[in-house]
């Protein structure tokens, strides 16, 4: 499982948890402007907007899962098992390979509303990147300090969304997802003051927290989805760096799977690998990892954005703690 949230203070913050068994040996990855991209079918950019994000770097090849760019324009892929389905290449449309979604938007577009115009002619195609990866079924968050979108490639064809919650999870599809928070619309940080229950029985106050009574607690991908929109809604916090680096952190620690809570059927257990946060408009990618719960962080702006070579760091995974005595 794997959730995405966006946050908007003064600067727009956008992030992710990746939930999964094991790691595919992710990076944090800056694609430089210079940095020559080559799609399938779409031909090759070599000029382009820079680029932070999670890779698997494969052949010096940046595999994203979630990324911004310099203008501040994020996005994110998320499993979309058993819903997900991809095209053979059709004449006339922007043929991209699922590996290639969030380069070939990053690269192209610096807002929300560019990348909505590049969308209208997109045929996601079901080309693997190599023998070695099976091609990802997912579906993708988009959003920058304005909104969110969620793009989803169905049997039915492509479907783009509005996505007002500006959070995503797994199945079911996002329009259900959204519908779903219909039956949380009760749901209130505040205790109600009048039990709307009964008038007639005594009803008392007996603990803090009431008025989210009924969120649901579980890590299937419906209850994170309404967790973290409500989470988020409800979200209160200065407008400092740091405090909302940390909030965003927060928001997403209220998803995050303990190794233990999710068993799947081999025996293995899903846990969050990792959660970053990016301040989307600052460009700066802020991580921690199941083992390392210390904020680290890679800033773009400290590299020559103007070169045209891969950088990656590897994500440090080791708990750092700091003794006080
Ligand atoms: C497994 C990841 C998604 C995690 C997630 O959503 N978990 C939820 C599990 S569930 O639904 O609730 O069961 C996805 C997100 C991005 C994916 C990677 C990116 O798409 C980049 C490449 C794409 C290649 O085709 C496959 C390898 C890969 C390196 C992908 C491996 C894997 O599918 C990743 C890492």
């Amino acid at each position: 499982m794997c959730t995405a949230v966006t946050y908007k203070k003064d600067d727009f913050y956008f992030g992710r948890t990746l939930d999964y068994e094991f790691s595919y040996g992710e990076e944090i990855a800056v694609t430089p402007r210079n940095y020559p991209f080559r799609f399938r079918e779409t031909g090759d950019i070599s000029n382009h907007y820079a680029i932070i994000g999670t890779a698997h770097i494969a052949d010096g090849y940046p595999l994203y899962y979630d990324a911004v760019n310099e203008k501040g324009l994020a996005a994110a892929g998320l499993n979309f098992v058993g819903n997900a389905h991809y095209r053979e290449k059709i004449n006339g449309m922007d043929n991209v390979a699922q590996f290639e979604l969030i380069p070939w938007i990053l690269c192209k577009c610096q807002n929300l509303c560019e990348a909505r115009k590049l969308l209208e002619k997109i045929n996601i195609t079901n080309t693997p990147f190599s023998d070695k990866f099976p091609v990802a079924e997912l579906h993708w968050i988009i959003s920058d300090k304005t909104g969110s979108i969620t793009l989803e490639s169905v049997k039915d064809g492509i479907k783009i969304y509005d996505n007002p919650a500006g959070v995503l999870t797994n199945n079911p599809p996002f329009d259900m997802q959204m519908f779903n928070l219909n039956n949380y619309r009760n749901l209130s940080a505040k205790t109600p003051e009048i039990p709307t229950f009964s008038s007639a029985l005594p009803f008392s106050e007996y603990s803090r927290g009431l008025g989210a009574l009924g969120l649901p607690g579980d890590l299937s991908s419906q209850s994170r989805f309404v967790r973290a929109t409500f989470v988020k809604e409800n979200s209160v916090c200065e407008p400092d760096e740091n405090s909302c680096v940390s909030q965003v952190f927060h928001i997403m620690d209220s998803v995050a799977q303990p190794r233990g809570c999710c068993e799947l059927k081999n025996g293995e257990y899903e846990i969050t690998v990792y959660t970053v946060c990016y301040n989307a408009d600052k460009v700066i990618y802020y991580y921690t990892t199941y083992d390392n719960r210390q904020i680290t962080a890679v800033d773009i702006n400290r590299e020559n954005l103007n070169s045209d070579a891969l950088l990656h760091y590897p994500m440090k995974t080791g708990e750092q703690i700091l003794f006080q005595n």
